[in-house]
């Protein structure tokens, strides 16, 4: 599907965006090992979070939907089955990488694989330290690729240093940890998402968190048993992100993104927006069952350009496409350096970047861990690919809303995995 996306005359209104991915992903993949029944309100329905309940039900965990509220009836840490055939992790990174976490943990055998841009993505950041754990993984180019196998067994501890500070590595790490002989340690130089920890944490599992003067550190040691939750999924920081970027770059624009999630390991793009000058205002605040909710009202302002260096990518990480996208339009240049994580995401984020920008006239420097763009350019529009990736298709959306003809966007319907209504609601704000 393509879609075309015309300028605007401003952004105005209220929403609600869509749930957390990432904790939604949490909230079946750790209920699935309680003993009991969890409550899920707000599960997001999208591409990847489906992909992460059919792989759970697969590995036979009864999940049912009542009334928009899912039920997960745990199996306990033992009680998982063998899979009958492959387990298809469809777009999903983090579908994957977690689950290789549990399952290392399983005395069974299953084999994962996924879609095109999910085949190329690099897995032996995982692999290793499951296999030095004592899982047996195996898989395609030296198991970095799917298909891979793992049958799990026993495991002992690892003390890992998370250098690429990738939340999913973490996660798989620490859900391994439930199930090892020894402790397990996980040390990251700045501190990553942090929705896996907390929730083992609300559940019983026997691990500390440490905020250490130099880092962070989060010690598992093997659990026996993880307590059902009851969990309400407030919105995503990274779908909210969208529309705090339209309504701070089209001109008289002021939206209200209801119950957005601002955890402090997520919400760097808010605050990295501020920093370029923009009018947003965390309202409401409160505290929901152990994350941090806002309504985030935003305001046009004018924008200058911004450094953004490694220390801070963690926390923006799926937001950085769309700062660059935000960046053509501020007073000044903007420089994103240490984000060379971009390159392995569903699409190579720089890449699809710097090609869009060229299709559009629009002058971008590549750097091998970023990119360095030009403000205050003027947009005629054009048609650019999303590369399938959902939020390169939605940032590019942002950015016809400011165009002089309108952006069409190639394979848009790819939105679908992270937001399926994201058009719908960019209609209902756009005047
Ligand atoms: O743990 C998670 O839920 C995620 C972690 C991040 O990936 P990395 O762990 O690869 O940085 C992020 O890009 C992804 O969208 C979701
Ligand atoms: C990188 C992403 O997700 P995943 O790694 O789970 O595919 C994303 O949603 O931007």
């Amino acid at each position: 599907m393509e879609k075309t996306v015309k300028p605007v005359k401003r952004i105005e209104g209220s929403l609600r965006v869509p749930s957390d991915k990432s904790v939604s992903h949490r909230s079946i993949i750790l209920p699935s090992l309680a003993e009991g029944e969890s409550v899920i309100k707000n599960f997001l329905k999208a591409g990847d979070t489906l992909t992460t309940l059919n792989v759970y039900r697969k590995l036979g965990v009864d999940i049912e939907e009542k009334d928009n509220v899912i039920y997960v009836k745990g199996k306990g840490l033992e009680g998982l089955k063998e899979p009958d055939d492959v387990l298809d992790m469809g777009n999903s990174g983090t579908t994957t990488r977690l689950t290789l976490g549990v399952l290392a943990g399983q005395n069974f055998f299953a084999t994962l694989t996924g879609d095109d841009s999910l085949r190329k993505r690099p897995m032996k950041r995982v692999v290793d330290p499951l296999s030095e754990m004592g899982a047996k993984v195996d898989g395609r180019k030296e198991a970095n690729n799917l298909p891979i196998s793992i049958r799990g067994g026993k495991l002992k501890g690892i003390s890992y240093f998370n250098s690429k500070m990738s939340a999913q590595v973490k996660s798989a790490i620490l859900l391994a940890g439930l199930y090892a002989e020894t402790p397990t340690e996980v040390v990251e130089p700045i501190v990553s998402r942090d929705h896996t920890e907390k929730m083992l944490n609300w559940m019983g599992a026997n691990i500390e968190i440490d905020f250490m003067t130099d880092g962070y550190k989060v010690k598992i040691s093997k659990t026996d048993r993880l307590k059902p939750i009851h969990i309400n999924v407030p919105a995503d920081p990274s779908s909210a992100a969208f529309f705090a970027a339209a309504a701070s770059i089209v001109p008289k624009s002021e939206i209200i993104l209801k119950d957005v999630m601002v955890n402090p390991t997520r919400d760097g793009f808010f605050r990295k927006l501020k920093e370029m000058g923009a009018d947003i205002e965390y309202k409401n605040k409160r505290d929901e069952a152990g994350e941090i909710v806002a309504d985030v009202i935003v305001k046009y302002n004018d924008l200058k350009g911004v450094k953004v260096v490694k220390e801070e990518v963690p926390s923006m990480i799926d937001e950085l496409p769309l700062l660059a996208i935000v960046a053509t339009q501020a007073e000044g240049e903007t420089v994103i350096t240490g984000a060379e994580e971009l390159r392995v995401k569903e699409s190579d984020r720089i890449k699809a970047i710097v090609e869009n920008f060229k299709r559009l006239n629009l002058e971008i420097e590549e750097l091998e861990d970023g990119m360095v763009i030009k403000g205050k350019q003027k947009v005629k529009g054009g048609v650019v690919d999303s590369y399938k990736d959902h939020r390169i298709a939605m940032g590019f959306a942002i950015l016809g809303l400011v165009s002089e003809d309108g952006i069409t966007i190639k394979d848009a319907d790819c939105v679908y995995i992270s937001y399926p209504d994201f058009f719908k609601h960019l209609e209902k704000v756009s005047k």
